[in-house]
C-alpha cells in the first residue's frame, strides 16, 4: 500500500510516518514538494504519485497570525484540503482529514457532538470549517477527524513551551477559563492506524465526520499543572503557575471557553477510544527521547 500524507515535520506527520511505517510505502510530502496553497502542484503529485490512501495532516496552524494571513490560510486549509478531496476521487482513493474544535464558538455548556452546528470565532477555525465543506463538497470516500490542544515532543506546541518556560522563569500565568482535552499526537496517529487497518481489511470505509480527542478534561492552566509535576519529580521546576482569566491575556483571535468533544459517535461505530489525557501525558513524558531532551534542556540550564 502507498500512503501519501502531507508535511513531513508536522507534529501529526511525524508521528503517523512512525505509526504507519509498518503497513506500506509511506510518501510524507513536506511543504517544499507539496504546497497546499499551490492547487496545480496538489494535483501533479497525486497524478505522479498515484497512491492508495491520502491523509492530510498538513495545515496552517497559527492561530493569532492567521487574523492577519487570512488568504494564505484559507487557501492551505480550504481550498488545498478541496483540491486533495478531487484528485482522491479521481484516483478512487480515501482521503482522511484532521480538523479542529476550533470550528465552534464554545458556548455550547457540554461536550460538542459532530451535527452541533460550528461557529467559528477566529480566522483559523474558519479556514479549517471551509477545509470540511470542500471536501464534503466532492463525492468520494473522506474521513475527517477533528481533534483538540494537539502535543508532542516535537515542533510548536503548549508541553513544549511550558516546560522551557517552567524551568526558566519564576511565575507564570497561564489561562484557567478554557475547557478541552490535551491530545497527544501518537494518540491520535494509533487511533487513524487503527481505522486505517480496518479500512484495508475490508472491514469499514474510512467516511463521516468523527470528533476524536483524548478522554477526560482539563483547562490550559490544569494542563500546566501536570507539566510542572512532572518537572517538580525531575528536580528542574522553578516557576510557580497562576490561574488567569482568558479576558486578562488579550489575544489576536478570540478562542472558545468550550473545547470539549464528545468522541461517543467514534466509540460506537469504530470502538475506539483514546486514552484519557493525563495517562496520554505520562506516557508521553516518560518516552525515551522525551527524558533525553529534559536532560537535554536541563544541561542548557546549567551552563
Ligand atoms: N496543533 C493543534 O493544537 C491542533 C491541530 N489540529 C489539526 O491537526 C492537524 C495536525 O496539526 P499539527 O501536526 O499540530 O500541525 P503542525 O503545525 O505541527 O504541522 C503542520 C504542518 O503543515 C505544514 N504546512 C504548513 N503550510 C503548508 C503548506 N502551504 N503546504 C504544505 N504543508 C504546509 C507545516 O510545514 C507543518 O509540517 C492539522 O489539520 C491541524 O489543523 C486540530 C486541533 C488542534
Amino acid at each position: 500500500m502507498k500512503i501519501l500524507i502531507t508535511g513531513s515535520r508536522g507534529q501529526l506527520t511525524r508521528e503517523l510516518q512512525l505509526e504507519l511505517a509498518g503497513d506500506g510505502k509511506v510518501l510524507a510530502l513536506g511543504h517544499n514538494v507539496l504546497d497546499l496553497a499551490d492547487p496545480a502542484q496538489i494535483r501533479e503529485q497525486v497524478r505522479l504519485l498515484r497512491p492508495d490512501l491520502i491523509i492530510n495532516a498538513a495545515a496552517y496552524t497559527a492561530v493569532d497570525p492567521a487574523e492577519r494571513e487570512r488568504e494564505q490560510a484559507f487557501a492551505v486549509n480550504a481550498r488545498g484540503p478541496g483540491v486533495l478531496a478531487e484528485e482522491a476521487a479521481r484516483l478512487g482513493v480515501p482521503l482522511v482529514h484532521y480538523s479542529t474544535d476550533y470550528v465552534f464558538d464554545g458556548r455550547k455548556a457540554g461536550a460538542y457532538i459532530e451535527q452541533d452546528p460550528p461557529r467559528p470565532l477566529g480566522v483559523y477555525g474558519a479556514s479549517k470549517l471551509a477545509g470540511e465543506q470542500a471536501i464534503q463538497a466532492v463525492a468520494g470516500e473522506q474521513l475527517i477527524l477533528r481533534t483538540s490542544w494537539v502535543y508532542s515532543l516535537h515542533g510548536k506546541n503548549f508541553l513544549l513551551t511550558m516546560q522551557r518556560l517552567l524551568q526558566e522563569r519564576d511565575e507564570l500565568s497561564v489561562v484557567a477559563d478554557e475547557i478541552g482535552a490535551p491530545t497527544w499526537a501518537r494518540s491520535i496517529a494509533r487511533t487513524t492506524g487503527a481505522m486505517i487497518r480496518r479500512w484495508r481489511d475490508g472491514q469499514r470505509p474510512l467516511e463521516g465526520l468523527y470528533h476524536l480527542s483524548a478522554e477526560g478534561e482539563t483547562s490550559w492552566y490544569g494542563f500546566a499543572c501536570s507539566i510542572a509535576e512532572h518537572l517538580q519529580n525531575q528536580g528542574t521546576l522553578r516557576a510557580r503557575i497562576e490561574p488567569i482569566r482568558s479576558c486578562d491575556y488579550p489575544t489576536a483571535a478570540q478562542r472558545p471557553l468550550n473545547s470539549r468533544l464528545d468522541c461517543s459517535r467514534l466509540q460506537r461505530d469504530w470502538d475506539l477510544q483514546l486514552p484519557d489525557w493525563e495517562s496520554a501525558l505520562h506516557e508521553c513524558l516518560n518516552a525515551p527521547c522525551a527524558i533525553q531532551l529534559a536532560r537535554h534542556a536541563a544541561l542548557q540550564q546549567s551552563l
